[in-house]
């Protein structure tokens, strides 16, 4: 069975994220993608890979891919955050961080981290 691995960008992170996810797009292909609405709809359309989206993060994405994570169905998470901007949904980010760190589950919040956890998945 592929592994899961969930992609997740605030908004000032999703062309990192798209530039990310192309300079590994062969890598990913090996993963089932999992994303929050806007992030999986920008790595759909302009990195043409098949992804899953829940709802986007401020409306409920983030709780909806933590739940998955607690079902242990997730491996890797690289969530890209905005850490120059208040998110209205803050309790939301910081419970998708907590419940990796309660299973121990790999989450990069930065691509420098992102690319080490992708290396370590295989
Ligand atoms: O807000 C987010 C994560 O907290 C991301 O949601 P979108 O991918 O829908 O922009």
């Amino acid at each position: 069975m592929k592994k899961t691995v969930a992609l997740i960008a605030h908004d000032r992170k999703k062309e990192e994220m798209l530039t990310f996810v192309l300079d590994h797009k062969e890598q990913l292909r090996n993963y089932d993608l999992i994303a929050t609405a806007t992030t999986g709809k920008i790595v759909k359309e302009k990195a043409g890979l098949p992804i899953t989206t829940y709802l986007s993060g401020p409306l409920g994405g983030d709780q909806q891919i933590g739940a998955r994570i607690a079902c242990q169905e997730v491996s890797a998470v690289i969530f890209l955050r905005d850490p120059l901007t208040a998110q209205p949904h803050e309790p939301d980010i910081t419970a998708l961080l907590r419940i990796c760190d309660v299973h121990n589950i790999p989450v990069a919040t930065n691509v420098a981290t992102a690319g080490l956890v992708l290396q370590s998945l295989d």
